[in-house]
């Protein structure tokens, strides 16, 4: 079964809420534990245990990377116990590089068996959008997806991703009918397809910058900025009317402050699933 699939049938069964594990040095200080590799481990433990019953979870790497070989040993450890209690992982690498290169980090993350295997990566497009081309015909040979930075959630990003080219077209839209065409190279006919889109909940004139390509879209929108950067439910009804099947809204400190304790982990995110689905519905 494709990623897009899977996404499909998690996001009815559990709600459109992707919980992200976002081990600050903050947040393991407020939960009381050390700021170390055993902090960290049992950081990423309880964030599991309270927040599987998710849409899929979406640990950020860069909470990891810090500590080293250590916490990428973690990572793999949080990775494999998530795929054991079968909930998707979204994992948050922001890669990208020239084609060969990619070739590196998709062998790292996209095939079954790979000690940091997920079940997709998220992207950053500045080499342009096709030198992905291979790493979206990997993904889907695994049965695994991207999710490509368009519109991202933070004010900085503005200018950038709406610059336009001489046809008028913005960078965020290109990578928008890049990401619909990898759609229907490898998941035509087959539901939601695998290859997403970053698009922050925090972001208005959506429809603007992107015209068409927004229009068109057919995979799923990760839509990060719920919760601790502001959004809340209602911006998400608005901001992604007309696609209201394919959003994932994404939080990550806003459900992490409840815990340490998974059981109130486990509470913020039903909340929050219940505020995302009645709006959506
Ligand atoms: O790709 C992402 O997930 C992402 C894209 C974006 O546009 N904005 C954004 O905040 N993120 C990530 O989403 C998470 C947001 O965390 P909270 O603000 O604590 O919910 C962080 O891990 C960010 O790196």
């Amino acid at each position: 079964m494709s990623f897009g699939v899977k996404l499909q049938d998690a996001m009815r069964l559990k709600g459109r809420v992707c919980a992200g594990i976002d081990p600050h040095a903050s947040l393991l200080a407020e939960w009381g534990l050390p700021d170390s590799v055993e902090g960290l481990r049992e950081f990423s433990q309880r964030a599991l245990e309270g927040l599987a019953g998710a849409a899929a979870i979406k640990p950020q790497s860069a909470f990891y990377e810090r500590f080293g070989s250590a916490g990428w040993a973690v990572l793999e450890e949080l990775l494999r116990d998530a795929r054991s209690a079968g909930v998707l992982m979204i994992l948050d690498v922001k890669r990208g590089d020239i084609g060969s290169t990619m070739a590196g980090y998709g062998a790292a993350f996209l095939p079954e068996g790979a000690p940091l295997e997920a079940d997709a990566i998220t992207i950053a497009p500045y080499m342009g959008a096709s030198a992905y081309d291979a790493t979206a015909a990997l993904a889907a040979q695994h049965g695994k997806g991207l999710f490509t930075l368009a519109l991202t959630s933070n004010p900085e990003g503005k200018v950038l991703q709406r610059s336009v080219s001489a046809d008028g077209t913005a960078v965020s839209a290109q990578v928008m009918e890049w990401t619909n065409q990898v759609n229907d190279l490898h998941c035509a006919g087959a539901g939601l397809g695998s290859f997403g889109v970053v698009l922050g909940s925090t972001v208005d004139d959506m429809t603007k910058v992107l015209g068409s390509a927004f229009s068109a879209f057919n995979g799923p929108i990760l839509a990060p900025g719920f919760g601790a950067q502001g959004a809340d439910a209602e911006d998400i009804r608005r901001r992604f009317a007309g696609h209201e099947h394919q959003v994932l809204a994404s939080s990550s400190r806003g459900l992490l402050k409840a815990g340490p304790n998974p059981a109130a982990m486990q509470e913020a995110l039903v909340k929050a699933v219940e505020e995302v689905e009645s709006a959506l519905a």
